[in-house]
């Protein structure tokens, strides 16, 4: 399994080291591609490189936008741009954006980071390696870096 990585150097935390790991931990057939861009809006492009060039099966797209208007706008345009890339190529690529306003402490934010880079990459390996596991918390209210809601 060939997996592509792109994330920012716009991002306070390593997102990316810590989903390359947490992929690591979890499969040993992995082939990691890792490409670093400047911010959000670099990604859909590099996503498709990786999917097309480097012959990636999945590809994780991790970024952090800030807080201001022009971030969240810029934001709205990556995140359009990563829906396009995927319906381009036929194949996922796992948005896992956290906004830097979603916490105020900057701790809480690195836990939140790191903890949301590392549920997404779980949720890639159950993707493409145990998609049974995954039917089976349809519905369950699963959330990534903070506490499951849980089921209705
Ligand atoms: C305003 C702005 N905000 C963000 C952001 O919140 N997060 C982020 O990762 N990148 C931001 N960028 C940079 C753009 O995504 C992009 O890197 C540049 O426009 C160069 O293409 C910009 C320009």
């Amino acid at each position: 399994m060939r997996i592509g990585i792109c994330d920012t150097t716009f991002a306070r935390f390593d997102m990316g080291a810590a989903a390359i790991d947490e992929l690591k931990n979890n499969a040993t057939d992995l082939t990691i591609i890792r490409q670093t861009v400047p911010g959000v809006k670099d990604l859909p492009v590099t996503a498709k490189i990786l999917i097309e060039e480097e012959n990636c099966d999945i590809v994780m797209a991790l970024g952090m936008p800030g807080p201001m208007e022009k971030d969240k706008v810029c934001a709205h345009e990556a995140s359009t741009g990563l829906i396009n890339a995927q319906l381009m190529t036929n194949k996922h690529i796992l948005e896992v954006f956290v906004h830097e306003d979603e916490e105020d402490n900057p701790e809480d934010l690195k836990v939140l980071a790191e903890n949301r880079a590392r549920e997404h990459a779980k949720n890639l390996i159950k993707m493409m390696y145990h998609p049974k596991a995954m039917r089976k918390e349809a519905g369950t209210g699963v959330r990534e870096g903070k506490p499951n809601v849980g089921p209705l």
